[in-house]
C-alpha cells in the first residue's frame, strides 16, 4: 500500500485522500479493512435495521424472506392457462410491483455466462475496469461507484458497469474488451432479455386491458418497444466488515416500464410492501421482475413502480444483473388515454428521459422523488 494510501491504523478511514473513494469499494477491499470508513456510515435513521419506509424510523423491520407472487411465463404462453396467469401478474403488479417470473426460456447457460463474466470483470484489476469511469450518464459505458458519486455524500457499498444496449447502434465495441468473453456474453443476455422482455410487455398491455382494442395505442407501444431503451446495469457488492451501517444501494425505484433483475445466491434485495423491508429470496434461475416509474405513469397508478433496497453482509460478496427497459429515450411518457375517464382521472404529467436524466443530475436521487414530481396535484 503506497503511503498517500496508507490505512490510519486507529481510524476507520482507510484512504488520507477522499478522492480515493471515488475508484469505488473493490478499490477500497483491496486495502484490509476491519471497520467501514465514515464515508459510507449512513446516519442513523437509514441504516438496514432502523428503518422502515423511507421518512418514518421504527425498529419494526421485517427480516423474514418473502415469497413474492410467482409468475409462470410458461402459462403465459399458453392459451388456456393465459387468463389465469394474467390475472396473476395484474395482481402482483398492484400489489407488490414485483414478481419472480420463472419458465421464462432463457437458457440457463446464458444466465450463468453473465454472472461469471460480470463476476470476472470486477475480479480484474482496478486499471481495467477504470478505463470505462466516466460521469458522462448517457454514455453508452459506464464504470462507477455508489449511486451517484458526483452527489452522494455517504457512499454505498457498491461498484457498477452500466451498458446501454440497442440492436441497432454500434455500442457493442464500446463495452468491455476484457474478461475477453464479456462482449458477446453480454450482447446474447441482451438480446434474450430484450425478447423476454416484450413478450411480457405484451402480456402487461393485456392484463390493463390495452390489447386488441379498436383503435388502441397497444399495437403501436410494441412497435415503440422494439426499438426501446435498455440499459444493464451490473452491481456488484463487495464483502463488508460492518453491513449494518450501510447499504449496498439505498431505497429507490427504476425508472423504466420494466426491469428484468437477475441475482445470484446471495440474498439482499428488499422490497417495501405494506411499510415493511422485506428480503426478496433468491430463487435459482428465476428472474425478479418489477414495476418501473414509467409502466405506474403509463397504467395511471394501477401498477406500482415500488421502492427497493439493498443490503450488504459479511460472508459474501453479491452480484446482480438488472435490466432496465423503456421507450425509445426520445418518447414521452403519459398515462394511456384508455385508463382515464372520470372515475379515475390523469394522474401524472407527462414525463421523458432527458427530464429523469436532468432529475437525477441535479438533486440526490435517495428516494421515489423523480416519479413523486411526476404526480398531478388532485
Ligand atoms: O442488486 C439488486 O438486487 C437490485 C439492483 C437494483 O435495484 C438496480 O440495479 O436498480
Ligand atoms: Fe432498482
Amino acid at each position: 500500500m503506497s503511503p498517500a494510501m496508507a490505512a490510519i491504523a486507529e481510524n476507520d478511514d482507510v484512504f488520507v485522500d477522499e478522492s480515493q473513494y471515488q475508484k469505488g469499494v473493490k478499490h477500497l477491499c483491496e486495502n484490509v479493512i476491519s471497520r467501514v470508513p465514515s464515508k459510507y456510515i449512513l446516519p442513523v435513521q437509514e441504516r438496514p435495521s432502523r428503518t422502515v419506509g423511507i421518512e418514518t424510523a421504527t425498529s419494526n423491520v421485517n427480516r423474514q424472506l418473502t415469497s413474492l407472487p410467482l409468475v409462470d411465463f410458461a402459462e403465459l404462453r399458453s392459451l388456456s392457462d393465459r387468463p389465469r396467469a394474467l390475472r396473476l401478474l395484474a395482481k402482483a403488479c398492484e400489489q407488490y410491483g414485483f414478481f419472480q417470473l420463472v419458465n421464462h426460456g432463457i437458457p440457463s447457460n446464458v444466465i450463468s455466462s453473465m454472472t461469471d463474466a460480470s463476476s470476472r470483470f470486477f475480479e480484474q484489476p482496478y486499471e481495467e475496469r477504470a478505463k470505462y469511469m466516466s460521469s458522462d450518464m448517457t454514455s453508452p459505458v459506464r464504470y462507477g461507484t455508489s449511486f451517484n458519486q458526483s452527489k452522494d455524500k455517504v457512499f454505498c457499498w457498491r461498484d457498477f458497469l452500466k451498458l446501454t444496449y440497442h440492436p441497432m447502434s454500434q455500442v457493442l465495441p464500446h463495452w468491455p474488451s476484457s474478461p475477453a468473453d464479456m462482449r458477446e456474453v453480454a450482447a446474447t443476455y441482451a438480446q434474450e432479455t430484450k425478447q423476454l422482455f416484450l413478450e411480457l410487455m405484451d402480456a402487461v398491455l393485456e392484463s390493463l386491458g390495452l390489447s386488441q382494442l379498436p383503435g388502441d395505442d397497444s399495437i403501436n407501444i410494441m412497435e415503440q418497444f422494439q426499438e426501446g431503451s435498455q440499459l444493464m446495469v451490473v452491481n456488484c457488492y463487495p464483502q463488508c466488515p460492518e453491513p449494518d451501517l450501510t447499504l449496498g444501494m439505498p431505497p429507490h425505484s427504476d425508472y423504466g416500464f420494466l426491469t428484468l433483475l437477475l441475482q445470484d445466491q446471495v440474498q439482499g434485495l428488499q422490497i417495501l410492501h405494506r411499510e415493511d423491508w422485506v428480503t426478496v429470496k433468491p430463487i435459482p434461475g428465476a428472474f425478479v421482475v418489477n414495476v418501473g416509474d414509467h409502466l405506474e405513469i403509463f397504467s395511471n397508478g394501477r401498477y406500482k413502480s415500488v421502492l427497493h433496497r439493498v443490503l450488504v453482509n459479511s460472508a459474501r460478496s453479491r452480484i446482480s444483473v438488472a435490466t432496465l427497459h423503456s421507450l425509445p429515450c426520445e418518447c414521452t411518457i403519459r398515462p394511456s388515454s384508455k385508463l382515464i375517464d372520470e372515475s379515475n382521472p390523469r394522474q401524472y404529467k407527462d414525463t421523458d428521459f432527458a427530464s429523469f436524466l436532468e432529475y437525477i443530475s441535479s438533486c440526490e436521487p435517495k428516494k421515489k422523488n423523480f416519479l413523486e414530481s411526476r404526480k398531478l396535484s388532485t
